[in-house]
């Protein structure tokens, strides 16, 4: 496995040591120990996957206490364009954010410490989508900022009149008026 540090403190790519053989592949998505080693230490107690179709983005979504989570996120097909924005007050890339392209085909994961707000578009047909979280999840904690808010300045690889967005995600509050971490 390879960890890719990136400039938000805590905010890591893994990529996983995958094992191809005439059969097909295998790789360790979670090992506790291993990531530990590596420096990801969550006790997680959720996993989730979802599917969707080009154009959908979701988020930008956080928890607030005592229901922050980190997130260990990955593709099993398709692509995303997964984003997470830094909200953790006093940190010193607040409100900076790290983009990757995750794909079933790289299976690159990224692990987002608690204090980020995180999202992700779909640039292919479909993508599967699964992560774990280490808190529950818990809707009436639960957090929207504005995708497309100017000061965060992200490119979401999608033409606007291709989003696909929920009505909670239509509703996101601008980045200046949220409650932060
Ligand atoms: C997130 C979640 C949703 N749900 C339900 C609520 C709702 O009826 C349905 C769809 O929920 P949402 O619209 O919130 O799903 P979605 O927009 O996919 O929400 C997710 O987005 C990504 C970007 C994240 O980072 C996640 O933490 C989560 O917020 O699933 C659960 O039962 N448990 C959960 O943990």
């Amino acid at each position: 496995m390879n960890i890719i540090e990136t400039p938000i403190e805590g905010v890591k790519i893994i990529e996983p040591k995958v094992f191809g053989d005439a059969r097909g592949y295998f790789f360790e998505s979670w090992n506790k120990a291993a990531f530990a080693a590596a420096g990801i230490e969550a006790d997680f107690v959720q996993d989730n996957e979802s599917f969707s179709t080009y154009g959908v983005l979701r988020g930008l979504h956080y928890q607030m206490p005592p229901y922050t989570q980190a997130k260990l996120v990955r593709v099993i097909e398709g692509t995303v364009l997964d984003i997470v924005v830094d909200i953790r007050k006093g940190s010193p890339t607040f409100g900076r954010n790290v983009a990757v392209e995750l794909s079933g085909e790289n299976k690159r994961q990224l692990f987002a410490p608690r204090g980020m707000a995180h999202g992700f578009a779909v640039l292919s047909a479909t993508a599967t989508f699964a992560y774990k979280c280490d808190n529950i999840y818990a809707p009436t904690h639960e957090r929207s900022i504005r995708f497309d808010d100017p000061k965060l300045g992200i490119d979401w690889q999608i033409p606007p009149e291709n989003y696909l967005l929920s009505e909670k995600d239509r509703k996101g509050v601008p980045f200046d008026e949220a409650e932060y971490l």
